[in-house]
């Protein structure tokens, strides 16, 4: 495995020809700027059957190991964690999980369950969440994540806190060494308090901006009815927790997608060629480190 994963260090006009463009990557819903850290297959130019999909359903599977009959699971929001579900629902279709139940952060997550077979019940009817799953746009290597990227931080923090193990599915493209450096933060905020909290962001230090709807006229409203702010942090984020606190601390702001603490685990599919490995973040952490030995 670590003989074909190659470190890049990522900077731009890389005299070695290793470089990304300066037209920013586009992908999922950010406009991700090009990262400082990037561990890729060999092969940029290896495509999968069904493109990024097919890492997101290696580490839903692998994810979906971990669950028993009987248990009560968290289910997350997302592109990755929407597989999650789909594959859940195989299982128990198959007779493989019996008296699972699921608990839906969010409309999303509630319509994915019923379409594929997953029952399930509200947060407030459980006294506990055994599993929760979930997708991330950023992840340190403490385990600080960035979430938010579609507009449902809010619940999925609250799901996610509850459960005893929060497992986060990322493939490798989300591991950055600072968050907030591809990025923004994403804060819920009450419609009628947009103004004194975009002020108050501003004082952080940050640079926000009201997230505009695709295929509506107008800002995004959430489904709690709130609106979402994007703040980037030039030069990143310092100190998640802090941070975190900071911004939930303004009147008017509901939740920030700033995560920390809450992660018990986080599996990293990385494209080896034609192959995906999905990795606990330790041992995706320990080849990082030992690549830009070699490198250096
Ligand atoms: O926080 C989220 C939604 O608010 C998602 O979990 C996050 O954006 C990751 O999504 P995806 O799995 O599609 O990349």
């Amino acid at each position: 495995m670590q003989s074909v994963i190659s470190f890049r260090s990522v900077f731009y006009g890389d005299q070695n020809g290793l470089h990304f463009t300066k037209t920013h990557q586009t992908i999922g819903r950010f406009r991700r700027k090009p990262s400082t850290l990037s561990v890729s297959a060999v092969s940029s130019e290896t495509t999968l059957p069904e493109g990024h999909d097919v890492i997101k359903r290696a580490l839903a599977t692998r994810a979906l190991g971990r669950v028993k009959s009987g248990m009560v699971i968290g289910l997350g929001t997302g592109s990755t964690a929407s597989l999650a579900i789909e594959e859940l629902g195989k299982l128990i279709r198959q007779g493989k999980l019996k008296d699972v139940v699921g608990v839906g952060a969010n409309y999303q997550s509630k319509v994915l369950a019923r379409q594929f077979g997953v029952k399930t019940v509200d947060l407030n009817d459980v006294n506990q969440i055994d599993i929760a799953f979930d997708g991330v746009d950023e992840v340190d290597f403490n385990k600080n994540m960035l979430k938010g990227g579609g507009a449902a931080h809010t619940m999925q923090k609250v799901v996610d806190s509850v459960a005893k193990e929060c497992i986060i599915l990322a493939d490798q493209s989300k591991v950055v060494l600072q968050l907030g450096s591809t990025c923004p933060v994403p804060v819920e905020v009450i419609p009628g308090a947009i103004s004194p909290v975009l002020r108050r962001l501003v004082s952080l230090g940050g640079i926000p901006e009201i997230r505009s709807a695709l295929r509506k006229d107008g800002p995004v409203i959430t489904d709690l009815g709130n609106m979402i702010v994007d703040v980037s942090f030039p030069g990143g984020i310092q100190d998640p927790a802090e941070l975190e606190k900071n911004i939930n601390t303004i009147p008017g702001v509901v939740e920030n997608g700033i995560v920390s603490g809450v992660a018990t685990s986080v599996l990293v599919a990385v494209e080896d060629g034609a192959k995906i490995e999905v990795l606990d973040l330790s041992e995706f952490i320990k080849i990082i480190k030992n690549q830009a030995e070699v490198h250096t």
